[in-house]
C-alpha cells in the first residue's frame, strides 16, 4: 500500500456525503436574505442577540481546543492556530458590544433560545477529557467553516447586502478568517489520517451534529423576537 500526497481530506469527503445538510447550514434563508437585502431587521437583532450568548460559549470550548493542541498536538503550529481563533473572539466580543449599542439590543436581557441551549450543552460535552483530539478539532472546523462560508456568500459579486450589516459579513466573510478556516481543517484532516476507525466514525458525527445545530440556530432568527 502506497502513501500518496492527498489534496482532498477525508472532511471534503465527508462535506460531500453530507452535501444537502452543509448547504442548509451555508445558505440559509436568513443569510439568503441577508445577501439579496429582503433581511428582516427584527431577524437580525433576534440573531446578534443570540449569536453573542453562543460566543460566551464558545470562548471555553476553545480555550479547551488550546488546551489539548498544547497537550497532545506533534504539530507547535496547532496552538498557534488555535491562538490565533481566540484573539479573534476577543475583538468579535467588543465588536457585539458595538453592535448592540447600533441596533439598540439589550444582551442583558437577551434569554438563551431553545437551541442555543442545546448547542451549548453539546459544546461543553465535546470539552470532556474523553472526547478525542481529532474529534473537538472536526467540530471547532465545523463551527467555523459555517460562519466563514455563510458571511462570505453575503459579500460575493451581485449581493445587494444592507451597507449596515456588512460589518458582519465581513467579520467572518474576510479572506484572513478564511485562511484561519483552512488552517484548522488542515489539522483535522492531519489528525483524521491517523485515527482510528472509531475516532473517524465519531468524528463524522459531529461533523453532521454542528452542521444540524448551525440550521437549527439560523431558525432562530425566524422568531424575530
Ligand atoms: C452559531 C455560531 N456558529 C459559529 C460562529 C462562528 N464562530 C465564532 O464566532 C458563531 N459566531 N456562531
Amino acid at each position: 500500500m502506497e502513501k500518496k500526497p492527498e489534496r482532498r481530506g477525508v472532511i471534503d469527503t465527508w462535506i460531500d456525503k453530507h452535501r444537502s445538510i452543509y448547504t442548509a447550514a451555508t445558505r440559509h434563508a436568513f443569510v439568503v436574505s441577508i445577501r439579496d437585502g429582503s433581511v428582516d431587521l427584527s431577524s437580525f437583532r433576534t440573531w446578534l442577540g443570540q449569536d453573542y450568548l453562543f460566543v460566551r460559549g464558545f470562548v471555553p470550548f476553545v480555550a479547551s481546543v488550546l488546551i489539548r493542541a498544547g497537550k497532545e498536538s506533534g504539530e507547535s503550529s496547532d496552538m498557534e492556530v488555535v491562538l490565533g481563533g481566540m484573539a479573534s473572539l476577543n475583538d468579535e466580543i467588543e465588536w457585539f458590544k458595538r453592535e448592540a449599542s447600533k441596533w439598540d439590543v439589550d444582551f442583558s436581557t437577551v434569554v438563551p433560545q431553545k437551541a442555543n441551549q442545546e448547542y451549548n450543552r453539546f459544546l461543553e460535552a465535546l470539552m470532556s477529557s474523553e472526547v478525542k483530539y481529532s474529534v473537538m478539532m472536526t467540530a471547532f472546523w465545523a463551527i467555523e467553516a459555517v460562519y466563514q462560508e455563510s458571511f462570505a456568500h453575503c459579500l460575493e459579486d451581485g449581493n445587494k447586502t444592507p451597507l449596515e450589516l456588512t460589518g458582519a459579513c465581513h467579520r467572518w466573510g474576510n479572506d484572513g478568517f478564511k485562511q484561519y478556516c483552512s488552517s484548522v481543517k488542515n489539522i483535522a484532516d492531519r489528525c483524521l489520517e491517523t485515527a482510528s476507525g472509531e475516532a473517524l466514525s465519531e468524528a463524522e458525527d459531529v461533523l453532521v451534529r454542528v452542521l444540524e445545530y448551525e440550521v437549527a440556530f439560523w431558525e432562530m432568527s425566524r422568531g424575530g423576537e
